[in-house]
């Protein structure tokens, strides 16, 4: 038996999120590059303009699922569809997000389908036939390896742990239309509306520039000046848990192992001392820069570049700089 890969591509607000690049690079990874078997499911009424895109990332072919019903994300109508795709094409492995969406439905899409679940996974890889997932434990002090022959295997990727990849940047779409038949009587709950977070700046799972603050930052308004650097080069602001905890900024901005798991291109940790559980949130970020007062502080050993100083001093230069740079 050889294995036919079904990946879920989000879209949220008419926007392909970047955990589609993500998740079908994991698994053309998994198929040894081989594309043939990876195929996509985009759902809502225009979501086939994302079709070349999840092409160039490695979907031969991409299912379009061109119905009202998945226009904002409904957790019913969404298994609906994608248990249809399933079953009338026998795919063996059905990958998603780690998202609050896939979190959401692929339990139940796996129940459905008598599946074997591997959520919060961070890589996976055939053994023969069997798939072996890594997922961290203990706050990603060790991981351990889930195995699985089932049928079906459905696997939630944890965002932003592995790069999206283009593997053929001149890939054209191989578009089925599918249609759906939803059965109404099973749709007993509705998603009424959705409500973005007040701020106007790029979400930290998706930002290409991430300014933290720790504990040092030492009240709410102090914040500001981080936010200020931040909206120089249109980045987001991240906080540590001691922060959240300490009601300097919302749960919301938290970065690590309870919090958000980010990537940017860059990252500056300012007055965070680098725990284990902050680092296994923002460890992948391409660039890490830290400003501690403390030279011996853990996330120096972490960091790309180290800024020995008061992030009071640091923080201002540095948005000084951004500026110049922006003029
Ligand atoms: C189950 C569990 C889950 C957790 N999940 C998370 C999580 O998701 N995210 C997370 O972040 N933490 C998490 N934590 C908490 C984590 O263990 C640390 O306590 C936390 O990350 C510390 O935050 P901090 O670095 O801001 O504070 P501290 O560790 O207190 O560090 C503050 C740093 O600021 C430096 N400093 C002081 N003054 C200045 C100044 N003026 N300028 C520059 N630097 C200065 C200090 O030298 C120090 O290094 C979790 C803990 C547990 C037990």
């Amino acid at each position: 038996m050889s294995h036919k890969v079904l990946v879920y591509a989000e879209v949220r607000n008419g926007k392909l999120k970047s955990t589609s690049g993500e998740t079908l690079a994991e698994a053309r990874k998994m198929m040894g590059g081989k594309t043939e078997n990876i195929h996509a499911v985009l759902l809502g009424e225009g979501c086939e303009q994302h079709a070349k895109t999840l092409a160039t990332f490695g979907a031969s072919k991409i299912y379009v699922v061109d119905a009202p019903e998945t226009n904002t994300y409904q957790g019913e109508p969404t298994i609906q569809a994608i248990d249809q795709i399933i079953k009338k094409n026998g795919y063996t492995v059905v990958i998603g997000p780690g998202s609050p969406t896939g979190r959401d439905f692929f339990p139940r899409l796996a129940i459905r389908n008598n599946g074997a679940m591997l959520t919060d996974v961070v890589g996976f890889q055939l053994e023969g036939e069997t798939i072996v997932a890594d997922i961290p434990m203990y706050l990603g002090k060790c991981s351990k390896q889930a195995v699985s022959n089932a049928p079906t295997t459905f696997i939630t990727l944890r965002p932003n742990v592995r790069p999206s990849e283009v593997a053929d940047a001149n890939a054209q779409p191989s578009v089925e239309k599918f249609s759906c038949s939803f059965d109404a009587s099973k749709i007993t709950a509705k998603v009424v509306e959705v409500r973005k977070g007040s701020s106007e700046r790029p979400d930290l799972t998706e930002a290409s520039i991430i300014v933290s603050g720790g504990r040092a930052i030492a009240n709410k308004d102090n914040f500001k000046i981080l936010f200020e650097c931040a909206d120089v080069v249109h980045g987001s602001v991240g906080a540590s848990r001691a922060a959240v905890d300490s009601g300097y900024a919302p749960y919301d901005m938290q970065v690590g192992q309870t919090g958000k798991t980010v990537n940017p291109n860059l990252y500056v940790a300012c007055g965070i001392s680098g725990s284990i559980q902050h680092l296994s949130g923002m460890r992948t970020s391409k660039c890490i820069v830290a400003i501690n007062t403390d030279a011996d502080a853990p996330i120096f050993q972490k960091a790309d570049y180290g800024i020995v100083a008061d992030l009071f001093q640091a923080v201002p230069i540095l948005t000084r700089e951004f500026k110049k740079m922006t003029e």
